[in-house]
């Protein structure tokens, strides 16, 4: 059988001395998913028209420039540890701190701060991009090491799917995401798309925007995204909060084909399904985004508010401390496999 996507590796550029790689799939319609050995980083969606529906930089150094984690790989844990501690097996674990005094996005040595090892292999007679890293106790300060794969496919339907596979020799916790900021248009912002979120509650944070365990209703908020509502509208709506927009985590039901949300741009007729099987999805407007440090390739330097809009599909966070939040433990020996999936429309 001829395999239909076609993959590629070319050197993107240096980081800290080190070769970074960029690894491509085409599939036959022309849709082109890269993705970099910096941080196992989704660097493209480009469609055949050649619009690119993530933000991305020129150049590595530019990605770990701003505090933004801009569409790169998160782990070991996605969201905020509160305390930089959580209880699991009896016991109180520590983990380093890297937002005063709260764990954010797996800490200071996370999967966005690592070079994996990427290869092209084949699954079902089709390329893959595979990004291995042994994320190492001794380095991120997280029980176990962790062996760490990042896996990118392509279908020739347009679904983008990004499998984390986690398997340690010590029990420890594994709730992995990309931080995908999306822009499906060329406009400045993402003012004028809708979303559409299968959710009835979003989480209480404390004054660390780390989770009480409290739940909230959507209904009558600018949280409710039930029905598909335009970004700009649901931002007015949140003018009178600190953050000026959103940043919050919303619990989510999956559909029958694990759709969890759509994000959807009516000017340039651009489409996304948000595909998960896991119970949160984080969405971050890009509320404070600066001119500095983002050198975005699309806007050619300049950064702004609701630039793009961070969907993060995951476990909700800090799940080991929340009854019914979620499990997030890894038994060691055992292999976990979360997947999220972008269905394209355009
Ligand atoms: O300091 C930079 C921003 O850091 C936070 O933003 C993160 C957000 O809270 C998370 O929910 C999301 O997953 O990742 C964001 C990028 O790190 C702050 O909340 C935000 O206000 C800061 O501007």
């Amino acid at each position: 059988m001829s395999q239909s996507i076609h993959a590629t590796v070319r050197p993107f550029d240096t980081f800290n001395g080190q070769q970074i790689y960029r690894f491509s799939l085409v599939n036959a319609h022309g849709v082109t998913v890269s993705a970099l050995s910096l941080g196992a980083t989704l660097y493209e969606i480009l469609l055949p028209s050649g619009d690119n529906l993530v933000l991305n930089y020129h150049h590595s150094t530019d990605y770990l420039a701003n505090p933004f984690y801009v569409c790169m790989g998160i782990g070991r844990t996605g969201g905020r540890i509160g305390n930089g501690e959580f209880p699991m097996n009896g016991k109180t674990i520590h983990v380093p701190v890297n937002e005063g005094t709260t764990t954010l996005h797996g800490g200071p040595h996370g999967f966005n701060s690592q070079i994996w090892d990427g290869e092209i292999s084949t699954k079902n007679g089709e390329p893959e991009i595979i990004f291995r890293h042994l994320q190492k106790s001794s380095e991120d300060g997280f029980p176990g090491d962790l062996n760490a794969e990042i896996h990118y496919q392509l279908s020739d339907d347009d679904v983008v799917r990004i499998s984390f596979v986690g398997r340690s020799n010590a029990d420890t916790v594994f709730n992995p995401t990309l931080h995908t900021y999306f822009n499906l248009g060329n406009n400045e912002t993402i003012k004028q798309h809708t979303l559409q979120i299968n959710s009835t509650e979003h989480l209480a944070f404390d004054d660390k925007k780390v989770p009480t365990g409290d739940l909230i209703d959507v209904t009558n908020t600018p949280f409710d995204f039930q029905k598909a509502t335009t970004l700009g509208t649901a931002i007015a709506g949140m003018q009178d909060t600190a953050e000026k927009g959103f940043d919050d985590l919303f619990k989510v039901t999956p559909d029958d084909n694990s759709r969890i949300a759509t994000l959807a741009d009516p000017v340039s007729g651009h489409s996304v399904d948000v595909l998960s099987k896991r119970n949160g999805l984080v969405v971050f407007t890009a509320n404070s985004f600066t001119h500095d440090n983002m050198n975005f390739k699309r806007s050619n330097g300049t950064g702004q508010p609701y630039e793009g809009v961070a969907l993060e599909a995951q476990t909700l966070p800090d799940a080991t401390k929340h009854t019914g939040f979620g499990n997030i433990i890894l038994t060691a020996g055992d292999t976990t496999v979360n997947t999220i999936g972008y269905r394209l429309h355009y």
